[in-house]
């Protein structure tokens, strides 16, 4: 039943059809996708890889409502996101989606905590503060409330970002090589916190990154080449990923 209702596009906690995305005009176009249709089905943990300028990144911000398709459109379960007004697409992005950033993205002058309230805050919400404390407990930051980002290492700042992320308990969570600015160790506790989400909490998540051991963490791996999806693996295994990027040139 799940599976029908996947491949009727209806049940998916995000998709994307035909997405072309054109930057510039003319001679100077870039066409950075080039006609992309992907599923995502809720609970799951898509990896997207493939060789710089692939346009992973382009996909990704097309999915999370950050920019907007050229043809084609997206959805966020049942709703055609690519066709709402800016204002509604924001207030829709706030409370159904969730971005990671690799350079974390914090406010240098804030506390964790208001950083974690902060989408919130633009939403026009009154700040939860048992939910902001549960999200940063849940991310292994109990007591770290009142410390600025810059008196935390690399993983704990992503952590915080992790936490500003799942507060408004989103369905959808992307990340845009999460693990990039990390050293090996704590990238691997990073991918282990954006899994424990999916196995936990049900939720979707979308990770682009160029690292194949990152993407055995997920349960499929979308390879990009020129705009375009050209190979997809089920659950993946570092040396299966390696070895088609190798084949990809990536
Ligand atoms: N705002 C923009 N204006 C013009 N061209 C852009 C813009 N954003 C992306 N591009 C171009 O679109 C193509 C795809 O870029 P994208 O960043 O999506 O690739 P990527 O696969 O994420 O690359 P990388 O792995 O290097 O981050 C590239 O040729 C890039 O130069």
């Amino acid at each position: 039943m799940a599976e029908t209702m996947i491949e009727n596009g209806t049940g998916t906690a995000a998709r994307a059809e035909g997405l072309h995305r054109e930057y510039g005009r003319g001679a100077a176009a870039v066409r950075a996708l080039r006609g992309v249709s992907v599923a995502l089905a809720p609970g799951t943990f898509t990896a997207v890889m493939g060789p710089s300028g692939s346009g992973k990144t382009t996909l990704l911000h097309c999915l999370a409502g950050m920019d907007r398709p050229t043809r084609g459109s997206v959805w966020w379960g049942d709703t055609e996101v690519s066709r709402l007004p800016e204002r509604r697409l924001a207030e829709l992005r706030r409370t159904r989606i969730g971005f990671v950033f690799q350079a974390f993205n914090l406010m240098p002058a804030m506390t964790v905590a208001q950083n974690v309230e902060l989408p919130g805050r633009l939403a026009g919400r009154r700040p939860d503060r048992a939910r902001v404390l549960d999200a940063l407990a849940r991310v292994g930051l109990a007591g770290r409330e009142r410390h600025r980002p810059g008196q935390l290492s690399g993983g704990q700042q992503q952590r915080v970002a992790i936490a500003r992320a799942l507060v408004a308990r989103p369905q959808v969570v992307f990340a845009d090589e999460p693990t990039g600015a990390l050293d090996r160790n704590t990238g691997r506790e990073i991918l282990a916190l954006l899994r424990d989400g999916v196995d936990r909490d049900g939720r979707t998540c979308v990770m682009v990154t160029h690292d194949p051991v990152a993407a055995g963490y997920a349960d499929r791996v979308l390879l990009l080449a020129d705009g375009m999806v050209v190979d997809e693996l089920d659950r993946p295994t570092a040396a299966m990923v390696g070895e088609r990027l190798s084949r990809l040139g990536g």
